[in-house]
């Protein structure tokens, strides 16, 4: 089974504490949400956790000890702040080659770009220009592709929803709850609760370098514990919202 283990992760920027000595587990099968304020330090945490950035202090560990380098990169999928397409190249080829350095067949790339492709595109002729001429939602809907090409074992999206149109959100919504299973962890910051809340196993809110909450969706969503600035968080109740929802998801 797939396991993430932060254990008391502190670091600082220009002496500024962002996380100070933060401890979360993720375990197989969940979909961890992270919130919090602008600037909390949720990409900082997502960063560490895959190992873009070093923490100062703590550990994280995988089900399968301290991994590092390439063998971390081909069970990880990420679509961080970070852009890493290329500009010249089409979808297509983009996707051809994130495939290759993963190590995966032409024919799972063939049939990974189709499945994921649908999901996220409706007319698939813009694929074969080159990204450069790509709107930012395009770019970002190509980013994650790429993450989830490769079928990894730990997933981490951040702010996956800004950006995209509501077509795709809910599309991305189906995705990851399609992609959950006990053989994967998958973590993801973001702002957007209307999608968390079809997604998310369990909820973290960053606030003053602490997990101010760490729990279940379940009981994060009836506020029960929760302070005045945490309930803003929470999944607005009024029937506007939940009309709102109900436009989406048919969509
Ligand atoms: N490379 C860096 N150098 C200096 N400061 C940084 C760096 N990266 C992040 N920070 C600072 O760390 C803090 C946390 O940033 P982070 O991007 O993790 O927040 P966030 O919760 O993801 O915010 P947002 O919701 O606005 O995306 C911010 O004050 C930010 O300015």
């Amino acid at each position: 089974m797939a396991k993430i283990a932060l254990q008391d992760i502190s670091k600082a920027f220009n002496n500024k504490i962002v996380l100070n000595q933060v401890t979360l587990t993720i375990n197989g099968g969940e979909v961890y949400c992270i919130l919090g304020r602008n600037g909390a330090g949720k990409s900082t945490l997502i960063n560490i956790a895959c190992d873009i950035i070093p923490a100062d202090e703590g550990l994280v560990k995988y089900e399968d000890g301290q991994l590092q380098g390439v063998t971390l990169r081909r069970l990880t999928g990420i679509q961080s702040q970070f852009e890493t397409l290329i500009e010249e190249l089409n979808a297509y080829d983009y996707l051809q080659f994130a495939g290759k350095i993963y190590g995966m067949t032409k024919a799972e790339i063939a049939t990974q770009i189709k499945v994921l492709t649908d999901y996220f595109f409706e007319d698939d002729k813009d694929l074969s220009k080159p990204i450069k001429s790509y709107s930012t939602g395009m770019r970002k809907k190509v980013m994650l592709c790429a993450a989830f090409l490769h079928k990894p074992k730990y997933m981490f999206l951040d702010e996956p929803f800004a950006n995209i149109d509501p077509i795709a959100a809910n599309a991305l919504c189906k995705l990851v709850n399609a992609y959950r299973n006990e053989n994967r962890c998958i973590i993801i910051s973001s702002h957007d609760l209307l999608y968390v809340n079809k997604i998310a196993t369990h909820i973290g809110v960053i606030e003053g370098g602490k997990l101010a909450y760490n729990g279940n969706i379940d009981k994060f969503r009836t506020g029960a514990g929760l302070d005045e600035d945490m309930l803003s968080y929470v999944q607005p109740k009024s029937n506007e919202s939940f009309l709102l929802d109900q436009i989406i998801s048919e969509l």
